[in-house]
């Protein structure tokens, strides 16, 4: 049950939510995933469970992502979804409705923005306040970034990239890129198809790339093989075939060359004296994607500067959320409307 002024965060996140209570530390985490009954709109399943039933459902449901690259691709399962969250996290009866703080993607248009916040205030919200999600990746990494120093952060998340350097608070330079997990995923099915003429899902691809996916096979001391299957896209029958390391690499190379250069990007874009900081401090990197093996190698060959992911890197926006509840009095409204530390 809630109590009044209670807080919340939410990483309304592309491919998992997970919501912060304050006192309690990240209370849920689960897939960003609806199941509904098409005929009626009626929600069957909601996370892992709707998740495990992701390309499996007969005609009459359907199992659905309602965020895509980052922002709300369906506003009313969103809505929905995000309602089922709290009532889990937080208890069904709630007599004072919280304040919730949402991440949102750094480049998200004004209506994205508008979508996200009515989303929270229909999802039972006193509140709702809005952080910029590389703010929350570098508050939940534990980044010293309220000093005069600049620091770097890489989100890598399911839909969406966030680059940005930090310095007093605020952002200085920053990229969000609409690539993220689900490209690399994307990329491993239409590299298989080419290469196998085998069809398979994405959760499939997506476990491949979690396993032996690798963005620096030259880092890798054994090229690891494993058995995936689909279905043969010439006989139409179930396949099995072997997928290397260096293989996941070929199929991946394009995204992770797209994510590697915006952050070049950002540090030419960067002023000299925060550039001098991050020399020293390093890149941190957070966000699932990050875990893509050999990601941070190559980064830190690319750039020439010392990268390393954060600790639990899957929950640094969610903490960070947490932690920017606790500062929402010292938190000022910038000029698009969401909120920065100052
Ligand atoms: N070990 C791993 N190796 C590679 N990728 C991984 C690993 N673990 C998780 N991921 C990927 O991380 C992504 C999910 O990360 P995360 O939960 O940070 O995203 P999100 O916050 O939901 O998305 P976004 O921030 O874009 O809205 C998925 O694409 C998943 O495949």
């Amino acid at each position: 049950m809630f109590f009044f002024g209670t807080d919340i965060g939410v990483d309304l996140g592309t491919a998992n939510v997970l919501v912060f209570v304050k006192g309690k530390g990240i209370v849920l985490r689960e897939p960003s995933v609806v199941a509904m009954d098409k005929l009626t709109g009626r929600i069957i399943a909601v996370g892992e469970e709707a998740r495990k039933m992701l390309g499996r459902t007969p005609g009459n449901i359907v199992a659905t992502r309602p965020l895509r690259e980052g922002v709300i691709a369906d506003y009313d399962v969103t809505e929905k979804m995000l309602k089922y969250f709290i009532n889990k996290a937080c208890g069904r009866s709630f007599f004072f409705r919280p304040r919730i703080m949402v991440c949102i993607p750094s480049g998200v248009t004004g209506v994205e923005e508008r979508a996200v916040r009515q989303a929270a205030l229909q999802a039972g919200a006193r509140q709702a306040h809005l952080i910029e999600e590389p703010l929350a990746a570098a508050l939940g990494a534990g980044l010293e970034i309220s000093e005069a120093s600049g620091s770097m952060v890489v989100d890598i998340g399911g839909g969406t990239t966030d680059i940005a350097v930090l310095s007093l608070g605020g952002i200085v330079t920053s990229e969000s890129l609409r690539v993220g997990g689900d490209k690399f995923d994307e990329a491993i099915v239409r590299y298989i198809r080419r290469e196998f003429n085998l069809m398979i899902g994405e959760r499939t691809a997506e476990e491949l790339k979690m396993t032996v996916g690798t963005a620096y096979p030259q880092g890798k001391t054994e090229n690891t093989v494993t058995d995936i299957r689909g279905r043969d896209l010439v006989t139409g029958l179930p396949k099995t075939v072997k997928v290397s390391s260096q293989q996941t690499y070929e199929a991946m190379q394009e995204v992770i060359e797209s994510v590697v250069s915006a952050v070049k990007e950002v540090l030419e874009r960067t002023p000299p004296e925060l550039s001098a900081d991050i020399i020293n401090k390093g890149i941190c990197m957070t966000g699932g994607g990050s875990l893509l093996n050999g990601l941070d190698t190559l980064l830190s060959k690319e750039t020439g500067l010392p990268v390393y992911v954060a600790d639990d890197p899957l929950s640094c926006v969610a903490l960070g959320t947490g932690k920017a509840l606790n500062m929402i009095n010292v938190l000022s409204v910038n000029n698009r409307g969401t909120k920065k530390v100052v």
